[in-house]
């Protein structure tokens, strides 16, 4: 090939690349006006791959910090970055002043999630019900969630199921101790919302929700063999289930009005707004989809990580289990079973529990959409723009967490952070409405695993997997161990 020729493709290729660099500017940036010179630095990318490669990468190669590190090292400490992402203009903020700003400006931000993620929880869902119907719902939800009337009372349950459940496990020999962990939160939930459903429907239910979590951080794309095509086909047997739960729970309630009103299906059956509306059976089935899904991934990841971080660390297990025998000792004769009074007491295992869920970060990031264009820590947000309000960074600040990946519980002693600085349950009017009933079922967990038994593990150095949550490869393979005698 000639040197004239070899230019001239060159020439060419640097060409259709600054174009192809150019096409998201073009499409997004440029008919921003003079609010285009008030964006934050970045890079929208290639047009609709935009920054998908490298996020994906970053997380595939094990080291998800590495992607907003890079454009901080690209861009500099701003803290809020434009990019292209989940196929929109988005802006990453990535500080604990910017986070707290958008988390709590409803009247700047909605609920911004990818389209994917939007069909797999149902239109009816948190995610996509207008402002108004959030409020409601929530009202009607959470206290019953989250309350200390209703804390107070799911403790017995939560109690004597991890009791029941740590003492199956011994005999079992080898297990995964996330997928069991997954299961034991997932019964504590399906005890709130749907008590009445037996062994069975939960067994059918879990299995769904595996596949649709999976698909929930996937690729959307909708082709057989793909995990998001998966999620999708979950999510329908999932309506079906449920749906017919609700129509056989109305058969019941109709042929019994004064049959007792039992769990959260009954409350929701009953809910009516200011207006006389009540809700019909696809809401509750998507109220249902969601609530059973963020309320056990997420504590049942959480209990493994605490678990597994204090079995690595022998001084750690030492002194929580030394709180927890202190709680015994001290607890009048009579009483059986934990009670809140005392979960309160556990000053260290809420370090540890605080301290884990800073370092797993399990929600790397929540999505918003900004309703008109909002200036946040000087710069502008355009209308209709995502922002991906990125946890994980405000998690791993070497200011305010130093040697942040290190778990270390002892960095909370006398330590309060500042607003927006932790923030593993959102914040505003979405923070998370199970946070209490979470920690509370972490706090259960270890009282017992600390108190009676050990996890062995098959492969300690198993590696860390991000997608779609942070988990190690083997799913925590091992066994529990009794340490001291049945009658202790
Ligand atoms: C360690 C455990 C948990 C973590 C880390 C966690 C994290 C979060 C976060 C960060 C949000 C905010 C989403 C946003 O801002 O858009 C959220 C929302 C939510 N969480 Fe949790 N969660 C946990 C446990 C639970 C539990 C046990 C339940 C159920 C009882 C639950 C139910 C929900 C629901 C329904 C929402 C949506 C709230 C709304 O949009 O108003 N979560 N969670």
């Amino acid at each position: 090939m000639g040197l004239g020729l070899f230019v001239g493709c060159f020439l060419v290729f640097l060409i259709v690349r600054w174009v192809a660099r150019k096409i998201n500017y073009w499409l997004y940036e440029s008919k921003l006006g003079a609010a285009r010179y008030e964006l934050p630095p970045g890079d929208l990318g290639l047009p609709l791959i935009g920054n998908m490669w490298s996020f994906l990468r970053s997380f595939k190669s094990n080291n998800p910090e590495s992607f907003v590190s890079d454009l901080l090292r690209r861009f500099g400490r701003t803290g809020m970055y434009k990019v292209y992402m989940f196929g929109h203009p988005s802006i990453i903020v990535t500080t604990p002043e910017a986070c707290r700003r958008v988390l709590n400006d409803d009247d700047g931000f909605k609920p911004g999630w990818p389209t994917s993620t939007e069909k797999l929880m149902g239109r009816k869902s948190f995610v996509s019900i207008p402002d108004q119907e959030h409020k409601w719902l929530r009202k009607l939800t959470a206290a019953p969630v989250n309350g200390f009337e209703a804390l107070t009372v799911y403790m017995k349950y939560i109690e004597e199921n991890v009791v029941i459940a740590l003492e199956k496990w011994e005999n079992m020999g080898q297990i995964e101790l996330l997928t069991e962990l997954r299961r034991l939160t997932f019964k504590i939930i399906m005890h709130i919302f749907l008590s009445s459903e037996g062994e069975h429907v939960r067994e059918v239910l879990e299995k769904e929700y595996t596949a649709l979590n999976y698909g929930v951080r996937a690729m959307a794309i909708n082709l057989p063999g793909f995990a998001y095509h998966k999620a999708l086909k979950a999510r329908k047997r999932l309506v079906a289930v449920l749906g017919a739960i609700v129509s056989k729970r109305r058969a019941e309630r109709e042929e019994d009005p004064s049959r007792p009103r039992r769990d959260m299906m009954d409350a929701l059956l009953d809910a009516e707004d200011e207006n006389g509306r009540r809700l019909d059976d696809e809401g509750i089935v998507d109220i249902l989809i969601m609530y059973l899904n963020a309320g056990h991934e997420s504590s049942g990841h959480t209990t493994m990580w605490a678990a597994l971080f204090l079995q690595q660390n022998p001084d750690m297990f030492n002194k929580a289990k030394a709180e927890q025998e202190e709680i015994i000792r001290n607890r009048p004769s009579g009483q059986k079973g934990l009670t809140l009074k005392e979960i309160r007491k556990m000053d260290y295992v809420n370090k540890v529990i605080d301290e884990t869920l800073r370092v797993v970060s399990f929600s790397l990031m929540v999505f918003r959409e900004a309703k008109k264009y909002v200036s946040v820590c000087g710069y502008t947000i355009p209308k209709g723009w995502k922002v991906l309000v990125w946890f994980r960074s405000v998690h791993y600040d070497s200011e305010t967490w130093p040697d942040p990946k290190k778990f270390n519980p002892s960095r909370w002693d006398d330590f309060i952070p500042k607003a927006g600085n932790f923030l593993p349950f959102g914040g505003g009017s979405r923070l998370c409405p199970g946070n209490d009933l979470a920690k509370l079922e972490v706090s259960i967990f270890l009282h017992h695993f600390l108190l009676n038994y050990e996890f062995d593990r098959a492969n300690p150095d198993s590696p860390v997997m991000y997608l779609p949550h942070t988990r190690p490869k083997d799913n925590c393979l091992g066994k529990i161990k009794r340490v001291t005698s049945k009658t202790a």
